[in-house]
């Protein structure tokens, strides 16, 4: 788009000008910036243009037009007083015209009150001569304040038909954020909201006006909203998961058309994405699961995008996706193609999965500091915040320093906070997934554990009144302890993302994705809320391993650190602290590296009781073998039927 702003000298056009380039965010070009220097000199001099002096100039003008509309638009002030200047710049359909006019007097007043320009106030009145009215385009009076100039002028634009590149359905916390970050990206962007009556009205119209911009449209009609989306259309959706989504497309079932495109961003279940990725497809209409996460600010500033499903339709929208992501270290968008069907929501929950075990393993350690090494919650704060620049980067320890300096009055807002924490299910999903895939995942099964048990608020406080339960603090050197604990977090969070890695691992060669690892930790380096030093690390590793505990870096750091995780683990646990995610992470490491494992003895109980059989280590061919314990029992020692053992 082309806007040109007209008007004579003292008008305004460079205000206007510069100011529709901020909310348009196209860039701003001032005409006089173009001419040649003996034009220059003669408005110096007060001596009027002719129209061959000003023809070269026009014709230059018109040149840059063109280049201006193929690298997306631009805003030029320029007088164009006559119409035959107009025509000479009209040279693309797609140029909108906003004429400025006013008094005499006020363009007098402007025009004297001008410092450091060439333009000779003198001129006016023959420029105000010169003036052919233009029979089209806005014509403002210049009477108003630039604000309000402007804000009219956006009104206008968006009268045309315009049709948005993209659509966002659902005008919540994330949808705005999105939408601000595609129309901040110059990406025309139609938004809706359901509306219910009494409740939900007008969400999107009063959006769109609170944001006044030309690239978006906001729209309280699903069936306006949609025709306002150029074909093929290209709609996220940013509700709730669940029955909310499957209304929704049915909603949406009889607008579309084949090719269009449904992109559902938010955090639904993979195994309903894989469901809808197949119907929708049936259809005709190509659909994307994609997850988002950054939470509202990087939704606005950046998410990391994760899109699967349809890799077609990932095509025809990856440059928009591209525009809205966070960039990683290398300036690269922490976006990608994930792969078919769900598997775009399927890692997306995994991310969240891990965000549980990484967020309650931070809670850990805040009451070990608090309680054990009895730290007030300023101190435990800048002590995280010397973590943070010793081999512990990441944004959930970042954001938990910021939390714990936070105070209302004399108090920390943190003890004001109900302890009870809320889910919305990803968690549990992972943990579903992972019994499902035969996956063990016990230490992020128990940050979903541990936030139940969080929500039973009541029965806690009934129970430890019962059990006379409290911490104790802990008698040992504050300093060193300080950093074992902080040893033992640093391990408990690379078990976390072990665990969260060995589901993705086993799904995606169920399902034959193909997940590429290093690719999926570098869009999670930036935008997301488990982005770290270690997601960083990450990005190399997983291009060497599918397991971090094969990884010669992480075999000697696992090694290093163990000895501190089970020390902090035994401490806490006989101190009263509940340390599930530690302590599972320490189970987990050790059940994955022990050879000779207990599980004899439950394959042996179960064929005592059950006969279910059992394998031997003797025999390598695997054949399952069944005892009669009784007999056997007896034949292995018949002396000793009914005798307790000699002392
Ligand atoms: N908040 C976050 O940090 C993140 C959230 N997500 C996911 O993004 C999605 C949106 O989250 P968020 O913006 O936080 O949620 P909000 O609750 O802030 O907004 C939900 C939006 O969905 C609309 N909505 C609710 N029910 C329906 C329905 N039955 N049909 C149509 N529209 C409906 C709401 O409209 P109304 O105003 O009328 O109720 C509202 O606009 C969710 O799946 C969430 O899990 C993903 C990453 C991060
Ligand atoms: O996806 C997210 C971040 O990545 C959302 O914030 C999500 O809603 C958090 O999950 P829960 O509400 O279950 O804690």
């Amino acid at each position: 788009m082309i806007i040109i702003v007209t008007g004579v000298s003292g008008s305004g056009k460079t205000t206007i000008g510069s100011l529709l380039s901020k909310r348009t965010r196209l860039p701003f070009f001032d005409a006089d910036d173009f001419h040649p220097s003996s034009n220059i000199e003669k408005m110096t001099q007060g001596i009027p243009l002719t129209d061959h002096d000003r023809a070269p100039w026009l014709e230059n003008l018109a040149n840059h037009i063109l280049e201006w509309e193929k690298e997306g638009g631009a805003i030029l002030a320029c007088s164009a007083l006559r119409e035959n200047y107009r025509q000479t710049l009209q040279v693309s359909q797609n140029i909108h015209w906003i004429h400025l006019y006013g008094e005499k007097g006020i363009l007098e007043e402007r025009l004297n009150n001008r410092k450091d320009h060439y333009m000779n106030p003198g001129l006016l009145d023959s420029q105000l001569a010169t003036w052919e009215e233009p029979e089209y385009g806005l014509h403002l009076n210049v009477a108003g304040t630039p604000e309000e100039l402007g804000s009219s002028i956006i009104k206008y634009l968006k009268n045309f038909d315009m049709k948005s590149k993209i659509g966002i359905i659902g005008m919540g916390v994330m949808g705005k954020s999105l939408a601000l970050n595609f129309i901040s990206n110059t990406i025309g962007t139609s938004v809706y909201n359901r509306t219910v009556q009494g409740k939900e009205e007008k969400i999107a119209s009063t959006f769109a006006e609170e944001n006044l911009d030309l690239n978006l449209r906001g729209y309280d009609d699903l069936g306006e909203f949609l025709q306002s989306l150029e074909s093929p259309k290209k709609i996220l959706l940013m509700i709730p998961a669940g029955s909310a989504i499957d209304q929704q497309l049915d909603q949406l079932s009889g607008f579309l058309e084949k090719g269009d495109i449904v992109i559902d961003g938010g955090n639904s279940f993979y195994e309903d994405s894989n469901r809808r990725v197949s119907e929708m497809q049936e259809k005709g209409i190509h659909y994307l699961a994609m997850g988002v996460s950054g939470g509202e600010e990087g939704a606005l500033k950046g998410p990391s995008l994760m899109p699967g499903g349809n890799k077609e339709a990932f095509e025809q929208v990856e440059d928009y996706l591209k525009s809205i992501a966070a960039k990683d270290k290398n300036g690269n968008a922490c976006m990608t193609y994930v792969g078919p069907e769900g598997s775009g929501h399927f890692i997306k929950m995994v991310h969240n999965s891990i965000e549980y075990g990484e967020m309650q393993a931070i809670a850990e350690v805040v009451h070990l500091l608090r309680f054990g090494l009895r730290l007030n919650p300023s101190e435990i704060s800048r002590i995280m915040r010397n973590w943070l620049n010793d081999g512990l980067q990441s944004y959930l320890l970042e954001i938990t320093a910021d939390i714990l300096a936070v105070k209302e009055g004399e108090e920390y807002l943190l003890d004001l906070i109900l302890d009870a924490a809320g889910q919305k299910g990803t968690g549990g999903w992972s943990l579903i997934t992972a019994l499902n895939h035969h996956v063990p995942y016990s230490p992020l099964a128990e940050a979903v554990t541990a936030r139940q048990l969080s929500s039973q608020k009541t029965k806690r406080s009934e129970l430890s009144k019962l059990f006379n339960h409290s911490f104790r603090a802990f008698g040992e050197d504050k300093v060193i302890l300080m950093e074992r604990v902080k040893n033992a977090y640093m391990l408990c969070r690379i078990i976390n993302h072990e665990t969260g890695y060995s589901l993705m691992k086993e799904v995606s060669d169920k399902y034959s994705w193909n997940l590429n690892f290093s690719e999926i930790s570098r869009i999670w380096t930036n935008g997301c809320i488990i982005r770290s030093g270690l997601m960083e690390e990450l990005v190399e590793v997983y291009q060497e391993t599918d397991s971090l505990l094969r990884h010669k870096k992480f075999i000697s750091k696992v090694k290093e650190l163990k000895k501190d995780l089970t020390y902090i683990i035994g401490l806490g646990l006989s101190h009263d602290f509940a340390l599930p995610v530690f302590s599972a992470s320490a189970n987990y490491l050790l059940g994955r590296i022990i050879e000779n494992s207990s599980a004899n003895l439950i394959q042996a109980q179960r064929d005592y009781f059950g006969a279910h059989t059992y394998q031997r280590k003797n025999d390598a061919s695997g054949a399952f073998y069944h005892t009669d314990w009784q007999k056997a029992k007896e034949q292995s020692n018949p002396n000793s039927q009914n005798k307790p053992p000699s002392s």
